[in-house]
């Protein structure tokens, strides 16, 4: 089996993978990823993947290391399914590499936009060749709440959860509102313009935010929310005797 941990921003990701079957799906916290101390006595595991977008600290990397199978760092030098276009893959979060790895694996010879919904929220082109051109990078849901409430004088900090209009009656309604519109229109204004260039272009979303929005757009999306796991599986698998 396949242990893999995709550390974000936000949380951890912890998985199992027999063969391309995801079998447990464990969220911990990027800062001392527990479930790692059993792991291993529960599940027979051979390989494992780190990828990670945060520096470790000390606890995180002591359970790192203590584990007793050989495990891929994913980094500028890790051998990929795909080409990786992106000019400075030094400083590439493999988060993203994994995500265009995973819908690049459901769907080869096909152009495809990631979109990756956590704390922040990321746009990624993988083309039919199988290419991995880069992407953009803009605020996540709860940071953009944050941020109107942290930068202003007057501006409280808002739940995404609430009273949704689509124009704002008060405070609260008009920052929930112009968030939630915001990232829609930026999703939606994505898809159309990457159409024009691929019209045949598909697209994925994933991410711990899930977005459900009755967009005219929304029958293009295949939604999976486990794309960045998958992709760390494959790359695992593609890489494996190289460990
Ligand atoms: N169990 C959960 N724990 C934390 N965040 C969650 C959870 N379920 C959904 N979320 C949402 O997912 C977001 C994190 O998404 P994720 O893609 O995992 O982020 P990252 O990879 O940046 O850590 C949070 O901002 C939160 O809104
Ligand atoms: C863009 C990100 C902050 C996204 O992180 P996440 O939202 O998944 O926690 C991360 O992939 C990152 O730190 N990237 C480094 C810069 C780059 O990719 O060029
Ligand atoms: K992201």
């Amino acid at each position: 089996m396949n242990l893999i941990i995709d550390i974000g921003n936000t949380i951890a990701k912890v998985a199992l993978f027999d063969g391309a079957t995801m079998v447990n799906v464990i969220y911990d916290s990027n800062q001392s990823l527990d479930c790692l101390i059993d792991i291993c006595d529960e599940y027979p595991i051979d390989y494992g993947i780190v990828a990670t977008v945060i520096d470790l600290n000390e606890c995180v990397s002591e359970r790192l290391s203590k584990l007793p199978i050989p495990v891929l760092y994913l980094g500028k030098d890790t051998l990929l399914p795909v080409a990786n276009l992106y000019e400075t893959p030094e400083t590439l979060g493999y988060d993203r590499m994994a995500a265009v790895v995973a819908a690049n694996e459901q769907y080869p010879g096909r152009d495809i936009l990631v979109i990756d919904a956590g704390t922040c929220i990321t746009y990624e082109f993988i083309d039919s060749k199988g290419q991995y051109h880069g992407g953009n990078i803009s605020p996540g849901l709860q940071m953009r709440f944050k941020a109107l409430h942290q930068f202003t004088g007057r501006l409280p900090l808002v739940t995404p959860k609430g009273r949704k209009l689509s124009l704002g009656k008060d405070t609260d309604t008009a920052i929930r509102a112009g968030v939630w519109k915001g990232i829609e229109y930026e999703i939606a204004g994505y898809i159309t313009a990457m159409k024009h260039k691929y019209p045949e272009l598909l697209v994925f979303l994933t991410g711990g935010d899930d977005f459900s929005f009755d967009t005219n757009v929304k029958s293009v999306i295949f939604a999976d929310r486990f794309l960045v796991l998958k992709g760390l599986n494959r790359i695992l698998n593609y890489n494996n005797g190289r460990i």
